[in-house]
């Protein structure tokens, strides 16, 4: 099993401070940022684009970005976040017209590309791009804020992942995304995840590293 990824989410830090508040969660222990796009369209929410990706490269972090696209179209922006800095760029195969020429876009542009699933969409896209990607993205709420509630289908929908991962032979990395928090991390981590998103129960707590680790136990007790 790959190591652990743990992939805070700045949709839920301190905007007016996000430079520093990525330093610290980094140096509390995260692996990568979790960069959520929103375009009022896809979704009923507006948050960040390629400039606030830019600013925090330019911040000086190194860590990879973990860029999940919630925008319709989806094509034209992905040199802009390529130049930007991203490491991966992962979108909804029903927000692009042509899935498969955006993941060769992604990679086209020098990044990882990702495939993302809402809760009520069937993994049928995974069929014929499996083979294409670098990371398949569940999403265990429904996109467009953060602090909402796990939805525990998405344990069954991972174990389904998991399995066609397996089977490719290829190195994808399995990430979950929505009301992770320290107590229902290591359900997600027995399910198949291996990187996790967590907004709110990382950066609504007093000790970001506190949280990481006691995420960190639960995943490791879960895989013993
Ligand atoms: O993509 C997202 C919402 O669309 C967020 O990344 C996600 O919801 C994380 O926030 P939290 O951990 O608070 O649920």
């Amino acid at each position: 099993m790959a190591k652990p990824v743990i992939a805070p989410s700045i949709l839920s830090a301190d905007f007016a401070r996000l430079g520093e508040e990525v330093d610290n969660v980094l140096a509390a222990g995260a692996d990568w940022v979790h960069f959520d796009v929103m375009d009022n369209h896809y979704v009923p929410n507006l948050t960040i684009g390629p400039m606030v990706c830019e600013a925090l490269r330019k911040h000086g972090v190194t860590a990879p970005i973990d860029v999940h696209l919630m925008i319709q179209p989806v094509d034209r922006i992905i040199p802009d976040f390529a130049q930007a800095g991203a490491t991966t760029i992962s979108f909804h195969p029903e927000a692009s017209e042509h899935p498969h020429r955006t993941i060769q876009s992604i990679r086209d542009a020098g990044c990882k590309p990702g495939l993302v699933f809402n809760p009520g969409t069937a993994l049928n896209h995974l069929d014929w791009l499996i083979n294409e990607v670098d990371l398949v993205l569940l999403m265990s709420v429904n996109p467009g804020f953060g602090g909402q509630k796990f939805i525990p289908a998405t344990l069954d929908k991972l174990r389904e992942a998991r399995k066609r991962i397996d089977a490719s032979g290829r190195d994808i990395r399995l990430e979950v995304d929505g009301g992770i928090k320290a107590d229902n991390i290591g359900s997600v981590a027995a399910a198949g995840a291996d990187t996790f998103v967590a907004g709110s129960a990382i950066f609504g707590a007093d000790d970001y590293g506190q949280v990481i680790a006691g995420m960190r136990e639960e995943i490791e007790q879960a895989r013993s």
